[in-house]
């Protein structure tokens, strides 16, 4: 079998590291790496990017521009795990499972941009709901999200690692902290697009101190609405939506059984897998609702999303490696 040549610029970072991981074992692969001095050589990168068949950006928002704008051939498919391009022109949004007809155009695309690990859990709850008509487009909504401190690549993990050893001059930080509180989170704009509704969501993110997982919340005061859905009907038109999709799970209905004692949603337990799972929890007494993803960052957040979309857009099997 011919071997895929695969280039990862920015291999050395945590989202580098861990397709690195994922695809260094496969023989339909070639990994074609960079010397380590010229790492950040944008000659040699160009050079690299234009030689093979998929080079998977795994940088800053600014490198990442700089190296597609220096894409010379039409053969070569980038996938680019920034922000950069996820609303871009031209570029194709890399979640397979968002709506019917998504994989496909991964598949022909030769730019497409892997979602951010935030929007990967939000419109995993809400794009049915929106698609469906159970929510209307203008309906007002609240994210509150916890991530892993690996969420904030390599400069984040050294914090938190010189905190956690206590080495002089260590940052302070937090069990729990939330931040963006000014409102211009760089998800926001993925978040409105491909949710389908109106208006950016308001989106409170956290980061707490544990490396890698991820839980975002998204609660729906249901009151607000002349006919509000019943928690059963939200339920099952998520459930609806993606039957027959490995990926993306939606627990069974209000399942405490899942939650560690009962008592606690984990944000870990999606960890080392490339599955973002779905809770529904509601009183239809008081039409509250709240949905819940939990999901890896660095799993179907970031790099098990980059390695399914790369088997997507080289027509392997889509959970190769995963
Ligand atoms: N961490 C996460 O949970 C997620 C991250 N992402 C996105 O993936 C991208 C990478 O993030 P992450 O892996 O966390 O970041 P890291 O900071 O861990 O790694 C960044 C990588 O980019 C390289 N790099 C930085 N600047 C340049 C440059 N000018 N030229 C060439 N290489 C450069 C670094 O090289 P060097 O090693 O030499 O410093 C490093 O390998 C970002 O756009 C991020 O938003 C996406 C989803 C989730
Ligand atoms: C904890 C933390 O800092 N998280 C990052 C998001 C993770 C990430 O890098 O986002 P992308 O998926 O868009 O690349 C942040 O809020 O900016």
């Amino acid at each position: 079998m011919t071997k895929r040549k695969i280039f990862i610029d920015g291999e050395s970072g945590t989202t580098g590291l861990q397709i690195y991981s994922r695809l260094n074992q496969r023989d339909d692969i070639e990994l074609v790496n960079i010397e380590a001095s010229r790492r950040r050589d944008s000659a040699e990168r160009a050079k690299l990017i234009n030689a093979v068949d998929v080079a998977i950006l795994c940088l800053p928002d600014d490198a990442a521009r700089e190296a597609v704008s220096n894409v010379r051939s039409d053969k070569v498919k980038i996938l680019d795990a920034s922000t950069a391009h996820r609303t871009a022109e031209g570029w194709v949004y890399g979640f397979p499972e968002l709506s019917s007809g998504q994989r496909e155009k991964i598949a022909s695309a030769q730019f497409v941009s892997v979602p951010g690990c935030y929007p990967t859990g939000f419109l995993a709850c809400i794009r049915p709901l929106i698609d469906k008509g159970l929510l209307p487009s203008h309906f007002p909504i609240t994210i509150n999200a916890v991530s892993g401190y690996s969420g904030g690549g390599k400069n984040l993990i050294k914090d938190y690692h010189a905190f956690h050893d206590q080495q002089a001059g260590a940052p302070s930080l937090y069990p729990y902290g939330i931040y963006s509180t000014q409102f211009g989170h760089k998800h926001l704009k993925e978040m409105r697009k491909y949710s389908g509704l109106a208006s950016p969501p308001l989106f409170v993110p956290a980061v707490g101190d544990f490396e890698q997982g991820m839980l975002v919340q998204v609660p729906l005061p249901l009151w607000t609405l002349d006919h509000p859905p019943s928690g059963e009907v939200i339920h099952q038109a998520i459930a609806d939506y993606y039957q027959g999709e490995k990926f993306v799970q939606i627990a069974p209905f209000e399942d405490s059984t899942l939650l560690r004692d009962g008592k606690f949603l984990d944000p870990m337990a999606m960890n080392g897998t490339n599955i973002v799972q779905i809770f529904v929890f509601a009183n239809d007494t008081t039409h509250e609702a709240l949905l819940v993803a939990r999901l890896d960052n660095l799993g179907k957040g970031a790099s098990g999303a980059a390695v399914q979309n790369l088997n997507i857009m080289l027509g392997f099997p889509e959970d190769l490696g995963l």
